[in-house]
C-alpha cells in the first residue's frame, strides 16, 4: 500500500457546469447578504476534504484508494457498492484486520446517503434526518461505525425531529425532549392519555433493551447465546415483539381513529408503509432514539459521513475503487469467488458482500443462477417500495419565517393520501441547523414524495421533462399553501434546457435567486455534468442503482414483524447481503446495524471471529426455518 500522503486525492464532488450554461450558475451578485451563513464552522465537506479516492488506473478505469489483495491476490472480503451498509461493513472488518475490496459504481461513496455541491449550496443526496448520531448508550451506531476507523464528526443537535402538518390542521411538534412531545400530544387527544402513554412505554421498554445489548451477528450462535445468557429479560422482550408489529400494539390502547392515524404517519415516515405493516421493532428505535440520542446533523452535510468512513477504511489498509461497476458475481462450483466488472476486469476474495439490493444481487449479479428459494421467499413477503420524486432547491432565506423547523411532513387534507404516490410531502431544510451549507442569505430545501417508477415510463423527453416540471411545481405550490407564502414567487425565471445526447433525463431549471441541484448525468464515465433540479424515479434508478429506484423493501402484506426479514447470509456459500434489503430493513441507522451484523458473521467465517461450526448450522437452520413461518 502506498504510504497515505503520497496517495492522490480525488477532487472533491463539486460537480462540475458544462461550459454551455454558465447562466445556470448562481451568480454572485443574485446572493443577498446577511441572512444564514457564517455561524457555524464548516465541516467534513465544506472543508473541501475530498472522499478517499486516490490513484486513477488509467484514464477511464476505476479509480481506487487504498491497500491490496493477500499474497494470493484474494482480499478477505470484497463489497458491491458503498452505501452506508457496505462501507460500515467494510470499515468493520477493516477494523478487525481483514482486507478489503469496496467496489463502487459512482464517483463518491455514499449512495442515498450521498451529496454534492453547487454554486456553494452542499445538498444531501437524500434525508438529512439522522438517527444513531449520538454519544450514547449501544445503539449510537453511526457513531461506533466512525469510531471503529478513527472518526469522528461534529454534530449539530436538532431541537426536534419532525413538524408533522396533518389533516383536520392537526399540527404535532416531535420535540427531542420526550416529555415535551408526549406532553405536546396528550393535550389534542386528553381523552387517550393513558392509551398513549401505554403505547409510547411500550416502544422505551424494546429500545431499552435494544440499547441494553451489545449489538452483533443475530446469525452468529456464541454472540446469541451470550446475550441471551448476559440480559435474559432484554432478550425475551425483543424475542416477543419481534414479530409483532407497530399497528396492532398502538389498537390494544387507542381508540381514536385520528390519533392511529397520526401512529400511521409516525410509522409512514420511516418505512413509508402505516403502522400495521411497520414492525414494532423498528418504530420503537424511532420513536424512542429520536428522544433518547436526539436527531443530530453531521456538521457539512450528510455525505461527510460516508466520506470519513470511506478515508477511514484506506487508513485500516483496505482499499475503495470508483467507477467500479459491478456486473457480475463469479461462481466457483457454487461457491462465490469474486466479482466482474462492466470492463471485463476480475477482482477475487474470501466473501463477496453485495450491497446492492437483493434485487438487483440475484436478479442481475447472479442473472444466469435461478433464484435460490429462500430468495423467492424474500420476494413473496417483500415488494419493492415506490420510489421518490426529489426536489433540492437553494431560496432566498427570507421565505422562511424565523425560527422555522428543520423538518417537516405534510399531509394536507385526507388521511387516505397518506401512503399514495405524491400524497404527501417530506421537506428538510438543513441550513437551519447548518447555514454552512448554503451562501449567505439561503436555505437549502430538499423535498420530496413517494412516487412510483411505472408512472415516469414510457414518455418521450419532452413529456418526461414536462412532468417533472408540473410534478415539482405542484409540489412546490402545495407547500407555499400549507406552510410558506411567497415560495412560488421567489421563482422569477425558469428555464428548462435539454441535455446533451448521452443522457437520458437532463432538465436545466434556472431559478432566479434559488436553486439548482446538479448530478453527473453519465456517471460510468462521468463524461457530462448538468443540473438537476428534479430527481424523478428514472433518476434515482440510474444514480442509486436501485431497481426501480425503490427506497427499499416493504411487506407485501401485512408482516409477522422482523420475522421474515432476511439477515446477511444468502444461500450461496460465500455470498452476503448488506443494506436496506436486509434485517432490520430501511434507514440509515437500520443499514448500520446490518453492516455491522454483516461484518461480524463475515469475520466469523474467515476466522477472524470466534464460530462454532456445529451451532452455526443449528442456529442458521433455524432461523432460514422461522422465516418460512412469516
Ligand atoms: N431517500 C432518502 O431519504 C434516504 C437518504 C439517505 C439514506 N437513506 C437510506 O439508506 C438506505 C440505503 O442504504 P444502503 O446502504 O442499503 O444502500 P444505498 O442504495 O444507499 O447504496 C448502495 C450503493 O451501492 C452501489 N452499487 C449498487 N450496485 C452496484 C454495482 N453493481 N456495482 C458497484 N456499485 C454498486 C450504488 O452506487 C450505491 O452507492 C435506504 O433504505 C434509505 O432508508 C434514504
Ligand atoms: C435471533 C432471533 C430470531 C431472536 C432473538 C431475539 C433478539 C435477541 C433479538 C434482537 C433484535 C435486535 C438486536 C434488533 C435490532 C434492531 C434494530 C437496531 C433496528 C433498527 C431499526 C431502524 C430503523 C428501521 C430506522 C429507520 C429510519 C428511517 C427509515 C429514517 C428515515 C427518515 C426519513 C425518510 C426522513 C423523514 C424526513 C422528513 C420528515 C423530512
Amino acid at each position: 500500500m502506498p504510504p497515505l500522503a503520497a496517495r492522490l486525492r480525488a477532487p472533491a464532488p463539486v460537480l462540475p457546469v458544462p461550459a454551455a450554461r454558465p447562466a445556470a450558475r448562481l451568480r454572485a451578485s443574485s446572493v443577498p447578504h446577511g441572512v444564514g451563513g457564517g455561524g457555524v464552522r464548516r465541516g467534513a465537506l465544506a472543508s473541501e476534504k475530498p472522499p478517499a479516492v486516490a490513484i486513477a488506473e488509467k484514464a477511464g478505469e476505476e479509480e481506487a484508494g487504498g491497500g491490496g489483495a493477500g499474497d494470493d491476490g484474494r482480499y478477505d472480503a470484497i463489497v458491491i457498492g458503498s452505501g452506508i451498509g457496505g462501507l460500515v461493513a467494510a470499515t468493520q472488518l477493516a477494523a478487525k484486520g481483514a482486507r478489503v475490496l469496496v467496489l463502487e459504481k459512482y464517483l463518491i461513496p455514499g449512495g442515498s446517503s450521498g451529496y454534492y455541491r453547487r454554486d456553494g449550496f452542499t445538498f444531501d443526496v437524500g434525508s438529512s434526518v439522522m438517527f444513531g448520531f449520538s454519544d450514547k448508550g449501544n445503539l449510537n451506531l453511526i457513531t461506533q461505525a466512525l469510531e471503529a476507523v478513527g472518526r469522528k464528526m461534529e454534530v449539530l443537535p436538532d431541537p426536534s425531529t419532525v413538524h408533522f402538518h396533518l389533516p383536520g390542521d392537526l399540527s404535532v411538534l416531535v420535540h427531542r425532549k420526550y416529555e415535551d412531545f408526549i406532553n405536546g400530544l396528550i393535550s389534542k387527544f386528553p381523552h387517550e392519555k393513558e392509551g398513549i402513554l401505554k403505547f409510547y412505554g411500550i416502544c422505551w421498554q424494546i429500545f431499552n433493551s435494544l440499547n441494553s445489548l451489545e449489538l452483533k451477528s443475530l446469525e452468529e450462535p456464541l454472540y446469541l447465546f451470550g446475550q441471551f445468557f448476559q440480559k435474559p429479560l432484554e432478550c425475551l422482550t425483543l424475542a416477543y415483539y419481534l414479530p409483532q408489529n407497530a399497528g396492532d400494539i398502538a389498537r390494544k390502547f387507542i381508540k381514536d381513529q385520528e390519533l392511529l392515524s397520526f401512529i400511521d404517519a409516525e410509522c409512514f415516515i420511516v418505512s413509508t408503509v402505516n403502522a400495521l405493516q411497520t414492525p414494532m421493532i423498528n418504530a420503537s428505535m424511532v420513536l424512542c432514539d429520536r428522544h433518547f440520542g436526539g436527531i443530530n446533523y453531521p456538521v457539512g452535510g450528510v455525505g461527510g459521513i460516508a466520506t470519513s468512513l470511506a478515508d477511514g477504511l484506506v487508513d485500516k489498509g483496505s482499499e475503495i475503487r470508483y467507477k467500479a461497476n459491478v456486473t457480475n458475481v463469479i461462481l466457483e462450483n457454487g461457491k462465490a469467488v469474486g466479482v466482474r466488472l462492466s470492463n471485463g476486469k476480475e477482482f477475487f476474495a474470501k466473501t463477496v458482500i453485495s450491497n446492492a439490493t437483493r434485487w438487483d444481487t440475484f436478479g442481475k449479479l447472479l442473472k444466469d443462477k435461478e433464484l435460490p428459494e429462500e430468495e423467492k421467499n424474500f420476494q413473496n413477503n417483500y415488494v419493492k417500495a415506490p420510489s421518490f420524486l426529489s426536489i433540492h432547491m437553494g431560496v432566498k432565506a427570507s421565505v422562511l419565517p424565523p425560527g422555522t423547523d428543520c423538518h417537516h411532513f405534510v399531509l394536507e387534507d385526507n388521511w387516505n393520501n397518506l401512503e399514495k404516490p405524491y400524497g404527501s410531502i417530506f421537506l428538510s431544510i438543513p441550513t437551519v441547523l447548518d447555514p454552512s451549507l448554503a451562501p449567505d442569505g439561503h436555505h437549502i430545501l430538499h423535498i420530496f414524495t413517494t412516487a412510483g417508477i411505472e408512472d415516469w415510463e414510457g414518455l418521450s423527453r419532452k413529456e418526461y421533462e414536462e412532468k417533472k416540471e408540473a410534478v415539482a411545481n405542484e409540489i412546490i405550490r402545495r407547500l407555499e399553501k400549507k406552510l410558506f407564502p411567497g415560495l412560488q414567487d421567489s421563482i422569477v425565471l425558469k428555464e428548462v434546457s435539454s441535455c446533451p445526447p448521452c443522457c437520458d433525463s437532463i432538465d436545466i431549471l434556472k431559478f432566479n435567486g434559488i436553486v439548482l441541484t446538479a448530478t453527473t448525468s453519465n456517471f460510468s464515465n462521468a463524461k457530462h455534468v448538468s443540473f438537476h433540479q428534479v430527481g424523478s424515479p428514472k433518476t434515482h434508478r440510474r444514480f442509486l442503482a436501485r431497481n426501480d429506484g425503490t427506497y427499499g423493501p416493504m411487506p407485501r402484506g401485512k408482516p409477522k414483524g422482523l420475522l421474515a426479514m432476511p439477515f446477511n447470509t444468502t444461500s450461496i456459500d460465500g455470498l452476503y447481503c448488506v443494506g436496506d434489503s436486509c434485517f432490520p430493513g430501511q434507514g440509515v441507522i437500520a443499514v448500520a446495524f446490518s453492516g455491522i451484523m454483516c461484518a461480524h458473521r463475515v469475520a466469523a467465517d474467515i476466522g477472524l471471529e470466534q464460530k462454532s461450526p456445529v451451532l452455526d448450522a443449528g442456529l442458521l437452520g433455524l432461523l432460514r426455518w422461522l422465516r418460512t413461518l412469516a
